[in-house]
């Protein structure tokens, strides 16, 4: 496993800022796969099958960007193994708000994320970015390898990769800007800290200190509050308002209502498909949580129910 990876930064530095990605193309877009047009619901996607363009095939949207919108996704399947976790999404996430994604276990929401960081090519369907958005990416704390031998220092300067490149020095100027970034998560004087040193709530702040150097228009966070402690969740979803203040982007994979009713512009209520997509407190209604509900009952009685016929000459 490299070292990026351990740290919970895709395949390489380059990943955390996307930039030169496929989907970094901002109006340009990320073609899944073909869809296969008409197939029923339930049907296991191949996600190693492509099909040539069709007349039908949802071509991209031709005309301007329009200004409010950060990502929009089209006709978007994600399959594992040939079945799909999230199944003909469409919409738009807003452009300089706060989105949650939110949904019962197994509803496809980090496989969604993991799609829209661009780490899930095998998608169908289409992901379009702003062209001028720079994207990062946090993947789950539970992906990070917390015992990997780095300095705090280090680790958030990984985020100045883009201007530092794999082999430049840090500078004077970002060195300030690394302890500043420390600072706004409440860790002035952690520099020199290892990594493994830390609780888990100081390691996710190092993590969202990172995400401040690496200074990105459009942030998905999966899971940030989950295993931290209130005041350090408190304390992120204060520095998410000031991001959101500075024009930025935030989408956020949460499993706690509370702070998504409390600081949450926008929701997407996801079961597979969207169950609601839009202002929040219109989407967190008791009817939709209901249907989510109902909805992932559903996977959980079809995962228990055997579909094998008896084996040949079982007399049971
Ligand atoms: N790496 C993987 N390989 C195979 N299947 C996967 C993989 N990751 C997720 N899945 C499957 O995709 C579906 C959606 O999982 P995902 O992790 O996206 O859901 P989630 O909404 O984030 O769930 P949770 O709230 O439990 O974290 C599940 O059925 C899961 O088993």
């Amino acid at each position: 496993m490299s070292a990026a990876s351990r740290l919970g930064i895709g395949h390489g530095p380059a990943d955390i800022l996307a930039q030169g990605h496929p989907q970094a193309h901002g109006h340009a877009h990320d073609h899944g796969p073909d869809h296969p047009h008409g197939h029923p619901h339930g049907h296991a996607h191949d996600p190693g099958h492509r099909h040539a363009h069709g007349a039908a095939d949802a071509a991209p949207a031709d005309g301007p960007w329009p200004a409010e919108v950060a990502l929009r996704v089209r006709d978007l399947t994600i399959a594992w193994r040939g079945h799909p976790a999230v199944h003909h999404l469409n919409g738009r996430f807003a452009r300089g708000q706060l989105t949650a994604v939110v949904g019962p276990n197994g509803a496809g929401k980090s496989t969604l994320l993991g799609a829209l960081a661009g780490q899930h090519p095998g998608h169908e369907g289409h992901v379009e970015r702003a062209a001028d958005l720079r994207l990062a990416w946090l993947p789950q704390l539970s992906a990070i390898d917390r015992s990997f031998p780095v300095r705090v220092d280090e680790l958030v300067a990984m985020g100045l990769w883009a201007e530092i490149g794999a082999f430049g020095r840090v500078s004077a100027a970002q060195r300030q800007r690394i302890a500043a970034a420390l600072s706004a998560v409440g860790l002035a004087g952690f520099e020199r800290r290892w990594l493994g040193e830390l609780s888990v709530g100081q390691a996710q702040r190092v993590l969202f200190a990172r995400l401040v150097v690496q200074d990105a228009g459009l942030i998905l966070l999966d899971e940030p509050f989950s295993a931290i402690d209130a005041r350090t969740r408190d304390d992120l979803l204060r520095l998410l308002g000031q991001w959101r203040d500075e024009g930025r982007t935030v989408i956020a994979v949460l499993h706690e209502m509370e702070p998504v009713r409390l600081h949450f512009d926008e929701t997407l209520l996801l079961a597979r498909e969207a169950i609601a997509w839009g202002p929040t407190a219109e989407v967190l209604t008791d009817a939709h949580l209901r249907r989510a509900r109902h909805m992932a009952e559903a996977w959980d009685e079809q995962a228990s129910t055997c579909t094998l016929p008896p084996a040949a000459g079982d007399a049971s």
